[in-house]
């Protein structure tokens, strides 16, 4: 096969030529080649996609053509592209078939697998619930689990595994959120469970089809599968056995009122998968990300310290409140940085185009895959000077403006993160009350914790920092 990617643009479409207006139907972006099939481009990504679309980013630049037969698929990094492509050219986008039919054995046909016309009245039956007003009201319920999480804390000095630790109490805030109910030995079995369908996903995800469960090398995968989908079963069996006038007011009882008012458009299997895409994406994005925060803290004592002693000054020693959020400005940018250095979500789910549609001057056919990789995008040298350095005062009010597009880790467009309100809310009450009850430091002899990329992008071993309480005036 030969590639239609020529090394260098014949239009004069590198990385440094100003872009013609048109390029002429048929031509492709500049791209690495490909060989016959492409498939060691695709070996290539699977053994390590961000490391490759960055070397070729940097090779071939904003627009980069990959052709992998029988796709053609091109990584945009351009802000502004991206922004074009997942607002202005939402319409004739879908979402990536094998990705979503990964996705969907766990997720089933829920608001993030969906497409077209049911995708928009899940998103919108749903939106209510994680609309800023709800949030704000749950604000009590989350400093009621960080409280008692806290706690449980060690006292003195301690390496603690402290990932493990957020990511159970993020799943106590979901559980809260979604059946009024606090983690139990289930739901703590069910983040090993989660650790092995990640794994198996993200290995599937480039394989062009995947191979029945029962195959014995997938057992750990069957049964993290069939513990989740019984975690969440259990809950909803419990709720149906109580009477409509009693049952509490959480996400689970809106999503059945949608069911007894409408079975057929929410049948229970819908208001379980739905349940199953709020559990999952509702903390494991917002475990991840808080225990990268909790790194950068650890090994940027002074951006602790400042965020510690505005805590002190907003709080005075209180839980926090809706109210008191905005004041937090200082932990809020802590918050954002971690956010732009380690996204949960480093590259969005693939789409492909269903016309031909023109993308920076590029015709490109209907069926064109597009991938949009945030993690690049936010380590811009050009928009982030120094981007491996944790800076919270790049998204200081005063700081200079940065492209819009540029930092977008909850994504853009129709299909942005529908828990964005949530996860915002959420950590920056968490990482308030863990400053005002510890320091975390970085254990002696201790190397940075080297990103891996399973599904959310998460620290290669499991995180452990060393945790000392905090005594306010102490
Ligand atoms: C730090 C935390 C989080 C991050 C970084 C994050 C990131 C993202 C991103 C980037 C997308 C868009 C994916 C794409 O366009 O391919 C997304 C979608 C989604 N997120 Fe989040 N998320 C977070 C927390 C949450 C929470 C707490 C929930 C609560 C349930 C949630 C629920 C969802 C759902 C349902 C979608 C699919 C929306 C749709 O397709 O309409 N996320 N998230």
């Amino acid at each position: 096969m030969n590639t239609t990617s020529p090394p260098q643009c014949p239009y004069g479409h590198g990385k440094n030529a100003a872009a013609p207006s048109l390029h002429p139907p048929g031509v492709w972006p500049p791209g690495p080649p490909s060989g016959l099939t492409g498939w060691t481009l695709l070996r290539r990504m699977s053994r390590d996609l961000l490391g490759s679309v960055a070397e070729w980013r940097q090779a071939y630049g904003d627009v980069v053509h990959l052709r992998i037969w029988p796709e053609h698929q091109i990584v945009v990094t351009d802000p502004q592209l991206v922004r074009d492509l997942l607002v202005g050219h939402h319409l004739e986008l879908r979402r990536w078939e094998r990705g979503i039919s990964v996705f969907s054995q766990l997720h089933g046909h829920s608001v993030l697998t969906a497409e077209g016309e049911a995708w928009r009245a899940k998103r919108s039956a749903l939106q209510p619930s994680f609309s800023p007003k709800a949030v704000q009201a749950f604000v009590p319920a989350i400093a009621g689990a960080a409280a008692k999480t806290f706690a449980l804390w060690p006292r003195g000095e301690a390496d603690w595994h402290i990932e493990s630790a957020l990511t159970s109490l993020t799943m106590d805030v979901i559980l809260r959120m979604m059946f009024s109910s606090e983690i139990d030995e289930d739901a703590r079995a069910a983040e090993g469970a989660l650790n092995d369908t990640a794994k198996a996903a993200n290995a599937e995800m480039y394989w062009p089809a995947s191979l029945p469960d029962w195959m014995p090398w997938k057992r750990a995968k069957r049964r993290g599968i069939a513990l989740l989908k019984r975690l969440i079963s259990g809950h909803v069996e419990k709720r149906l056995a109580l009477a409509p006038d009693a049952w509490p007011e959480d996400l689970l009882s809106r999503l059945l009122v949608l069911h007894r008012d409408d079975p057929a458009a929410w049948p229970l299997k819908a208001v379980h998968d739905e349940c199953m895409t709020a559990f999952l994406a509702g903390h494991e994005t917002t475990a991840a990300t808080l225990t990268w925060w909790a790194w950068c803290m650890a090994a940027n004592p002074q951006a602790q310290e400042l965020a510690r002693r505005e805590v002190e000054t907003v709080l005075q020693g209180r839980l926090p409140s809706a109210q008191d959020l905005p004041s937090l400005a200082y932990l809020a940018t802590t918050l954002q940085e971690t956010l732009r250095l380690y996204p949960a979500a480093p590259v969005l789910l693939s789409r492909r185009s269903t016309l031909a549609m023109t993308l920076g001057g590029w015709q490109l056919p209907a069926g064109t895959m597009f991938m949009v990789p945030l993690q690049l995008m936010q380590h811009d040298a050009r928009w982030y000077p120094d981007p491996s350095a944790f800076r919270p005062e790049r998204f200081d009010c005063g700081a200079p403006d940065l492209p819009r597009g540029s930092f977008m880790p909850f994504g853009t467009g129709p299909r942005v993160c529908l828990g964005q309100h949530l996860a915002t809310t959420e950590m920056t009450v968490i990482a308030a009350m863990l400053l005002q009850r510890f320091t975390v430091s970085v254990p002696e002899g201790m190397a940075p914790p080297r990103p891996a990329f399973n599904i959310t992008l998460r620290p290669e071993c499991p995180l452990r920092l060393r945790l000392k309480e905090y005594i306010q005036g102490g």
